[in-house]
């Protein structure tokens, strides 16, 4: 019998042990262009080791829930962003590292237009749009190596509302 983990809310309290949320709650930072842009300065914790900064498009296959979770990954040597570019909202899943594996995952709904930033080495589950399109942009390490690792659990998880 899988376990079956609920989808919370994402706030940024609750996702700082694992990254940023990226989003235009509260004032902006910056009024800037002739006063009309809100600029929200420089909000996440973007780390690409050795390698560079690279902005990927990823346009991903919506999943219907309960979905499956067989696994997590995290990138050992960089941070990874995923911007979505439509206003839909996604899920995200993460899990924090005991002993160099994942512990009990935890699973959030976006708002639509949010962004996650993923902070270097954090496990977290697949790109998963719940709606179309998928279409994120994605801001991750390019260079040598694989920068992957993944964990594929036992029993898989049940996610869901
Ligand atoms: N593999 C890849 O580029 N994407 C994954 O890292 C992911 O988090 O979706
Ligand atoms: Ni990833």
């Amino acid at each position: 019998m899988s376990e079956t983990i609920r989808i919370a809310p994402l706030t940024a309290d609750a996702f700082a042990p694992f990254g940023d949320v990226l989003d235009v709650s509260g004032a902006p930072d910056k009024i800037i262009n002739q006063g009309l842009c809100g600029r929200y300065h420089d909000r996440a914790v973007l780390d690409f080791g050795t390698g560079r900064a690279g902005i990927s498009l990823f346009d991903a296959e919506p999943r219907r829930l309960p979905l499956t979770l067989e696994m997590v990954e995290r990138h050992p040597d960089g941070s990874q962003a995923f911007l979505p570019m439509s206003h839909e909202p996604f899920l995200v899943v993460v899990a924090p590292d005991v002993n160099g594996q994942p512990g009990p995952p935890r699973a959030f709904l976006t708002t639509a237009g949010q962004g996650v930033n993923y902070h270097r080495g954090t496990w977290h589950g697949v790109l998963t749009p719940l709606h179309a399109p998928g279409l994120f942009a994605v801001v991750d390490r390019i260079g040598a190596g694989d920068n992957l690792e993944e964990f594929w659990f036992d029993r898989p998880y049940l996610i869901d509302v």
